[in-house]
């Protein structure tokens, strides 16, 4: 017998069980990916569930099917309702998020089809006074914001105007994964990748925290007695991402030559295809990249997405460009992008209680990325498959798992990144961790001095088709079997409240290594003046200088 889904939905919201009824307007939006009221109900359930940032999409979906449905809509005062209500989440969800802007441009739309329509009352609150709420948060927040800005107010924590706030706990509650990456299964898989990438040296295993969450978590330990100065692991990177400032290869990131060959730089093999730009060293990077993801890439024009992961410094919009290369990959493997099997074992950036009072920045900029993805693939806004929830889980997977190196130049910064599925398993410490070396093609920008010999091989190798960015770990001492493999997420020669501040920032968690129990001080979490951000909400109000 089939499940009446809406059924079950409209039960569920009335035993006030939101997220069971946002699975289940889920279940009937695959059957049925155009039904405007689907959607509409699933924008009130996810504010109610606590995801206003879902309800954004959601009610954004409604509006564009209202669209696209033009003329037919007619004059049914139903399905009219309908996309009003979605206008009125959709300004909910933005003054929830903490974007009074965003919120009063909603709400004084609808105020102005009210006087000219007249809705009757479906809505729970005045358009006309929720705009002028809104309208006098936002302008309050700017003069606030730039006034604490000029002053260098240091006591309190603001987010960029026009930037808001979520939460994220790792996971939207119907995504298991969690508790998949840690099973038997999964370490069986890693572990037989493991025993290539170390020579047998390294085992991947459940590491139990008593002070973090979640509290069973994956590592890396020694299978064996390790002495110092051994190659203990090698590994290319999955996929890499450049942010074009360089003539780069799209696979490998190796640095190219646009003309004539330069020493040891190679000439760019460009894309088969006339109609795209894209570059690479040569056959056997293009053909990864076709295999991988360059497919349903190829000939298209991303320069929308380069310029978003450009526009901030810092932050994971930087990652707009993994993320449309994760989406470009399930696509090809016609799979949900967090069951890309490379990289289904990450953890998530989450939520942490000691930084951003437990929230993360919500930048309304990812809404944007993750449209712009949808389009240059050819992926409706209504495919389940590449949901909205699972962008946003995508992105803090990647957050918190990229390797990452800058190289200031004259003129600009150059940010190349890259996804190693094994060395993300390795867990930090301030002290007490192996060397990682990259070895480069471009010797000035080699990390760390390599052992001398190696250093001459891989470059031969390099010519044989290893890639650039491979990742080695040396031991910088005698290692004991069963001794866990820490790398150092911060640059460990800062003080320990600004390392602190790195890794709550940038991976949700605080460290207690042993350096970090001897050295003194500690990291303090500014508080949030939040009624900057939320009419109503005092807290913080006393830190700022309010006039009269
Ligand atoms: C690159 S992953 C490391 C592997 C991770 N433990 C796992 O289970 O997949 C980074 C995440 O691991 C956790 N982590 C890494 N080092 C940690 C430490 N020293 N203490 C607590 N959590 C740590 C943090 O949640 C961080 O965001």
């Amino acid at each position: 017998m089939s499940i009446d889904y809406r059924q079950e939905a409209k039960d569920a919201i009335d035993r006030r069980d939101y997220v069971s009824a946002w699975n289940y307007y889920t279940q009937a939006l695959i059957e049925s990916p155009k039904d405007l009221a689907l959607w509409c109900n699933r924008a009130l359930v996810g504010l109610n569930a606590g995801f206003p940032e879902l309800t954004l999409i959601d009610s954004k979906r409604v509006v564009f099917l209202s669209l696209e449905k033009g003329k037919s809509m007619g004059n049914d005062i139903n399905l009219q309702n309908l996309v009003y209500k979605a206008r009125y989440r959709l300004g909910l969800a933005a003054e929830k998020l903490g974007l009074p802007f965003l919120a009063a441009r909603e709400f004084d739309l609808l105020d102005t089809f009210n006087s000219k329509k007249n809705f009757g009352n479906i809505f729970e609150e005045s358009c006309h006074q929720k705009k002028i709420d809104m309208t006098e948060t936002y302008l309050r927040q700017q003069i606030i914001l730039k006034r604490e800005y000029e002053k260098r107010n240091t006591k309190i924590q603001i987010s960029g105007i026009g930037k808001g706030w979520y939460k994220f706990t790792g996971n939207y509650p119907w995504d298991n994964r969690q508790n998949e990456r840690i099973s038997a299964s999964m370490l069986q898989k890693i572990q037989a990748k493991l025993d290539v990438a170390s020579d047998n040296k390294l085992k991947a295993v459940i590491i139990r925290s008593e002070t973090d969450n979640p509290k069973l978590q994956l590592g890396i330990k020694t299978k064996q007695d390790v002495p110092h100065l051994t190659i203990l692991f090698e590994e290319d990177p999955f996929i890499s991402i450049h942010n074009r400032y360089n003539l780069r290869c799209d696979y490998c990131i190796n640095k190219l030559s646009p003309t004539a060959r330069e020493p040891g730089i190679p000439l760019k093999f460009p894309c088969k295809n006339q109609n795209c730009k894209e570059v690479f060293c040569n056959p056997r990077c293009y053909k990864k990249a076709m295999e991988l993801y360059h497919r349903p890439l190829c000939g298209k024009d991303i320069s929308k997405i380069i310029e978003l992961s450009k526009r901030e410094i810092g932050g994971l919009n930087h990652h707009a460009l993994f993320l449309l290369k994760l989406f470009a990959i399930a696509k090809e493997r016609n799979i949900n992008p967090l069951d890309i099997e490379e990289i289904k074992h990450f953890m998530r950036l989450k939520t942490n209680p000691l930084f951003l009072e437990g929230h993360l920045v919500w930048d309304p900029e990812y809404e944007s990325i993750y449209n712009n993805i949808l389009s240059i693939l050819d992926i409706t806004m209504y495919d389940l498959q590449y949901d909205f929830w699972i962008f946003i889980t995508l992105m803090n997977m990647i957050g918190a798992n990229v390797f990452g190196r800058t190289f200031t130049d004259q003129a600009a910064e150059e940010k190349l990144s890259s996804i190693y599925p094994l060395c993300a398993l390795m867990n930090h410490s301030c002290c007490d961790f192996v060397v990682p070396q990259y070895i480069l093609p471009e010797p000035s920008n080699t990390v760390h001095n390599l052992i001398q010999d190696y250093e001459r091989r891989r470059k031969r190798y390099h010519r044989k088709g290893y890639q650039s960015y491979r990742i080695t770990l040396v031991t910088h001492r005698n290692l004991k079997k069963g001794e866990e493999i820490f790398y150092p997420y911060t640059q460990y020669s800062n003080s320990k409240p600004r390392r602190h501040e790195s890794l709550l920032r940038n991976f949700g968690f605080m460290c207690h290594c042993n350096q970090c129990k001897k050295e003194s001080g500690r990291y303090r979490g500014k508080p949030i003046a939040w009624f900057l951000y939320f009419p109503g909400d005092e807290r913080g109000k006393n830190l700022v200088e309010l006039e009269n």
